[in-house]
């Protein structure tokens, strides 16, 4: 009997294992991963210090456990180099694998930016626990207070920054907007995120971009398009990430920005399924977007584990807030949609040092909102407040 292939040992495709499991304990699982196939929760590696973690804590599982568990053959280290959609196989250094349908969960890669400099090879990026090892790494050479460089100002920008800052690492914040988490939050936010930053000891270098990273003795120089120049030990890179499709191109699978699913998790050819960081979700109106966040695969991941029971099931995808783990100033968000973003503004209000604020369209209909410091009560008002304004958040 082939198995079900599922390319992928992140949270996507162990997840969809899972579930799958729960339906199916006997049909043949082959799980082929470019890394070593221990499981651990990705949202930990940019919290870790404040959870008291080293890397290798960080894994849960070893692959002989998840083998175990799953009742699944996983070929760590092995990478998918091509897909036959007609033969249906898989092709990797160690040989052909058939498959009876596959789910594809690549992930996403790192986004790397043009730097100029005799030592912009040493800009580190942080993806998975692998790199992550190679950071700390990195920060324990450098000593207990290492200067740390981030490149964005993003979501995980931002989280780094907190959690480096609290164990007690120089950090400096590097990003071309104004504000911090600009393309997620409104300005009324992100001055607070700015200032819990700030009084953490995070200094702040905004509308800038970093231009040149050169060798400066066991230092690194950063220059910036301001010319101001630094020094620092470690430069960490979290300006973004590009869904993975290139397997699924070369296949020639519809994408876009990512993989293309239907309202079944399904590509564009069937029997082949994808979810996660790679894939390109389809909203109630239509439209696809990524939606790189561990609630979508949890929802995504139970539809395609019935669907590869051959029971077609939809995603029934619930609005779920990203939080934004900076504990110095906790924030819950969900952003209007790209299609809406541009069409509408934001509203605050501060109540009792609580900013609460609400994404409208011209008519008035709530597409998004941003809540910090969040908490759970007012994080689920404000939920069903935008679940009965629509139905569809696309982010
Ligand atoms: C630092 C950080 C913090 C985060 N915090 C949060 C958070 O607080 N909340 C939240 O909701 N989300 C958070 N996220 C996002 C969330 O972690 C991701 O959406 C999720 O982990 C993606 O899982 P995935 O399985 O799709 O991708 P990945 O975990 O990247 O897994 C991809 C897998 O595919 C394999 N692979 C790729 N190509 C091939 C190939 N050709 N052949 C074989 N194997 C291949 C890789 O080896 C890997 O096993 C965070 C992300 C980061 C980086």
């Amino acid at each position: 009997m082939k198995p079900i292939a599922i390319i992928g040992s992140g949270l996507a495709g162990y997840t969809v294992a899972r579930e799958f499991r729960k339906l199916d304990k006997t049909t043949p699982l082959l799980i082929v991963t470019g890394d070593d196939g221990g499981f651990y929760s990705k949202p930990m590696l940019s919290n870790a210090f404040a959870m008291g973690k080293q890397p290798q804590q960080l894994k849960s599982k070893t692959v002989d456990q998840m083998a175990a568990e799953l009742n699944a053959n996983i070929l760590t280290g092995t990478v998918v180099s091509s897909i036959n959609t007609q033969a249906q196989t898989i092709q990797t250094k160690m040989g052909d694998f058939d498959y009876s349908q596959l789910v594809l969960a690549l992930g996403a890669q790192a986004i790397r930016l043009l730097i100029d400099g005799n030592a912009a090879d040493q800009v580190l990026f942080v993806n998975n626990l692998a790199d992550y090892a190679v950071f700390r790494n990195k920060l324990a050479l450098a000593g207990d207070k290492a200067r740390v460089t981030i490149l964005g100002a993003g979501l995980i920008g931002c989280e780094f920054s907190d959690d480096l800052a609290s164990a007690g690492h120089e950090v400096i914040l590097i990003d071309p907007n104004p504000l911090p988490l600009a393309a997620l939050a409104p300005a009324a936010i992100s001055s607070g995120l700015h200032a819990a930053l700030e009084s953490k000891g995070v200094k702040l270098k905004l509308g800038t971009t970093a231009t040149q990273i050169a060798k400066q003795g066991n230092a690194l120089q950063v220059r910036l398009s301001n010319d101001e120049v630094f020094d620092t030990d470690v430069v960490l890179s979290a300006v973004g990430l590009r869904a993975d499709i290139r397997l699924a191109q070369a296949a020639q699978l519809q994408t876009d920005r990512g993989i293309i699913i239907d309202e079944h998790g399904q590509t564009s050819v069937p029997g082949i399924f994808s979810l996660g960081d790679c894939a390109q979700y389809k909203q109630a109106d239509g439209s696809h977007s990524l939606m790189p966040y561990v609630a979508p695969i949890m929802t995504a991941a139970r539809a395609i584990a019935q669907s590869l029971t051959g029971k077609l099931t939809s995603i029934d995808m619930k609005p779920a807030a990203v939080q934004v783990k900076t504990p110095s100033y906790p924030v819950a968000l969900i952003p209007p949609a790209l299609a809406v973003s541009k069409s509408g503004s934001w509203e605050s209000v501060c109540t009792e040092g609580v900013t609460t604020s609400r994404y409208f369209d011209e008519n008035k209909k709530m597409h998004g909102f941003a809540l910090a410091p969040q908490d759970a009560k007012s994080r689920n008002a404000l939920i069903a407040e935008l679940s009965e304004a629509q139905v569809a958040r696309p982010i």
